[in-house]
């Protein structure tokens, strides 16, 4: 294992009752990386993070965090790791600066400078305005500040973040992620699950998880140019119809109108005109094209893939 590696996974599932929550899934990340984890719902993004930072026990397969082998490790590997959930965890009715103390008093922070060392995070999180307001009385992106200072207070070498944005506005969200690029460029590892394309096109890798599978695993940009369905752009006059009948083809994923238009992710080897085609027998105007590929695309075709497909070559 390259000294690089922060976290490496081999064959790691884990089942609750009849939910194989995880399966089979080995990954690995290096120094310096914002990894993304995208998935649907119940994908086991969280069941996996947990599992990462020694919360919840692999029910097969190995993990090795930053050098520790988990579960055994898992109490040494908290001192170097931040797990940040989407719930606000903190408490509601200390302030701001309460919060931090508290915190810094259970990871066990030396008290001397420990003041100056608190204001610096305060400011670099706009937070020194708000330190004697109650936690539960900020606002949603305010919180999510909050969160993060008290997260990275002992300066962890690997960041571990449950879809956290998912309570705040767009502005937030921009701010949050410039705040977690600060930290990647200072060499922190970050890993965070989402659900929003924007933000996996921003990882410089991304692992796309479906049913507790990997079934992508690459840079944004090496997963939308390997991707071998391919979008196709139609114009007709009657989007909502056109919609229906192209569903109904076995070359057609997925349909999703954009605007006047229709965006078509199908199998490789579909011709504009095998769209086109049905689409004017019924008396609809059709013109198709084709158009370049998205992290959408990508992350459609990798989660609808049939078993049947995956196995074609
Ligand atoms: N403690 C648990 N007990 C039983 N089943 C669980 C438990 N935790 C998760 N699961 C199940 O495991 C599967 C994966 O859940 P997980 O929360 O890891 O997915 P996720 O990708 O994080 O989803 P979301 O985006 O909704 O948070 C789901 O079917 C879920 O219901």
């Amino acid at each position: 294992m390259s000294p690089e590696t922060v976290i490496r996974t081999r064959n790691l599932s884990k089942r609750f009752g009849a939910t194989l929550a995880v399966d089979d899934l080995t990954l690995e990340v290096t120094r310096g990386e914002v990894y993304g984890f995208l998935g649907p719902n119940g994908s086991g993004k969280s069941t996996t993070l947990r599992m990462l930072c020694g919360l919840l026990t692999p029910s097969a397969g190995e993990i090795t965090v930053l050098g520790h082998a988990l579960p055994g490790a898992a109490e040494r590997l908290k001192r170097e790791l931040g797990y940040m959930t989407q719930r606000f965890s903190l408490y509601r009715d200390l302030t701001v600066l309460e919060n931090l103390r508290f915190l810094a008093a259970l990871h066990d922070l030396p008290t001397a400078g420990l003041g100056r060392r608190l204001d610096a995070l305060m400011a670099r999180y706009t937070l020194g305005e708000l330190r004697h307001r109650l936690a539960g009385t900020l606002s949603g992106g305010q919180q999510q500040r909050l969160a993060l200072a008290a997260t990275v207070m002992h300066a962890p070498a690997l960041l571990l973040l449950d879809e956290p944005t998912s309570a705040v506005d767009p502005q937030s969200r921009r701010d949050f992620w410039e705040a977690l690029f600060e930290l990647a460029d200072a060499g922190t590892t970050l890993l965070v699950s989402t659900h929003y394309m924007d933000e996996a096109e921003r990882c410089t890798r991304l692992a796309i998880l479906d049913h507790g599978r990997l079934v992508a695993d690459g840079s944004p940009r090496a997963l939308m140019e390997a991707l071998p369905e391919s979008p196709l752009r139609v114009i007709t006059d009657r989007p909502r119809q056109a919609q229906q009948r192209l569903l109904a083809l076995p070359e057609v994923i997925a349909v999703a109108q954009i605007g006047t238009a229709l965006r078509v992710l199908v199998v490789p080897g579909t011709t504009p005109e095998t769209l086109t085609r049905p689409l004017k027998q019924a008396g609809l105007s059709a013109t198709a094209r084709a158009d370049t590929p998205s992290l959408e695309d990508v992350f459609v075709a990798a989660t609808r893939r049939t078993p049947a497909a995956e196995a074609s070559p």
